[in-house]
């Protein structure tokens, strides 16, 4: 079944003074359509400010679309701050990155992972005592953390509460934005396989939001992969990270340590990415894909389906 639905979403964000009449866009999300399943996990890869983390914050509601839709569990997001949408804030919930300070200082573990549960008006005092006794043993927390304060506990042990904390008003989706790079590599995998587990144990469907592609390989059913704002490869996640089709993809995946089986050609990605609001006509990526022709610098390619596994948006993949 499918959780939640993005349709062609758009978003632009105006940068630039309009007093010194040098207001300019920037578009952020470009056309971006992607479904995360019950029980599954659609991550979402690509460099810095390729658009991830606004994919995520509207996915969620908390920022609205210029154009497109976002349906969960079928319907229209409600507007945002509407009773509707406060309501089904509980079913949708967001795992950030904890840096020092996420979190508030004043609060112990007990209040911190008590506080969604106060806010959504689940249960009574007793019964949510019960829950935040659930929640610690769930993410691994217990009697040795419950009364302490956030700079007490490790990055990894306050990931755990983050955890617990999206966890409290019991959603079917979580948002995950780059849960672990704050972590040590160690620490990163046991926050994976416990997000893992949970999905497992309690069917979550989640958005895994990411630049590191091996971490996102590990967790995805389904990889979408983003440059500058639109969708340029998605599909199956082993058949996207063992067979990567567009140049963009390809660079990333060859970046990455090798797998045996896996994809053995080295493409080289130069430079950064384009300034976002001064992107190239064309193909977003043709300034620095090695594949690049006259049609690239021309027309915006479509994202189409190459096989029954994907859809990829390139000029030069469909005349190979
Ligand atoms: N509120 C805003 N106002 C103006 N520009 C914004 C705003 N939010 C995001 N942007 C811009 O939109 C682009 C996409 O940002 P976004 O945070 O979605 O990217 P990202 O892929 O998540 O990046 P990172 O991996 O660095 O977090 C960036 O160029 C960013 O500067």
């Amino acid at each position: 079944m499918t959780l939640l639905r993005l349709e062609s979403v758009s978003r632009r964000f105006p940068v630039g003074s309009s007093i010194l009449g040098s207001r300019k866009y920037l578009t952020a999300v470009d056309g971006v359509s992607l479904n995360v399943e019950a029980g599954q996990t659609t991550g979402i890869v690509g460099e810095s400010g390729c658009g991830k983390s606004t994919t995520g914050r509207i996915a969620l509601g908390l920022d609205s679309p210029d154009s497109g839709r976002v349906l969960f569990q079928g319907s229209l997001l409600p507007r945002i701050g509407s009773k509707e949408w406060r309501s089904q804030r509980r079913q949708m919930q967001l795992v950030f990155q904890d840096t020092l300070g996420a979190l508030d200082r004043r609060m112990t573990v007990n209040a911190l992972i008590a506080e969604p549960l106060e806010i959504h008006g689940v249960g009574d005092a007793a019964s949510r005592r019960q829950r935040v006794w659930e929640l610690l043993q769930a993410v691994g927390l217990g009697e040795d953390h419950h009364m302490l304060y956030p700079h007490q506990l490790s990055g990894g042990q306050r990931q755990r509460v983050v955890l617990a904390r999206a966890l409290a008003p019991k959603p079917s989706l979580l948002v995950c934005d780059e849960p672990v790079s704050a972590l040590d590599v160690s620490v990163q995998a046991q926050i994976v396989n416990l997000l893992v587990d949970l999905q497992r144990e309690l069917g979550l469907g989640i958005l895994f939001i990411s630049h590191d592609l091996r971490i996102v390989r590990y967790v995805s059913d389904r990889i979408v992969v983003m440059y500058l704002g639109r969708v340029v490869e998605q599909g199956r996640a082993d058949v996207i990270i063992d067979h990567p089709a567009h140049p963009y993809t390809q660079a990333l995946v060859s970046a990455m340590p090798r797998l045996p089986g896996g994809f053995d050609h080295y493409v080289p990605l130069s430079g950064e990415p384009p300034n976002a609001t001064d992107r190239p006509s064309g193909c977003p990526f043709n300034s620095r894909c090695p594949l690049a022709q006259d049609i690239c610098r021309q027309s915006l390619p479509e994202l189409l389906p190459l096989d029954s596994k994907r859809e990829v948006a390139c000029h030069r993949v469909r005349d190979r």
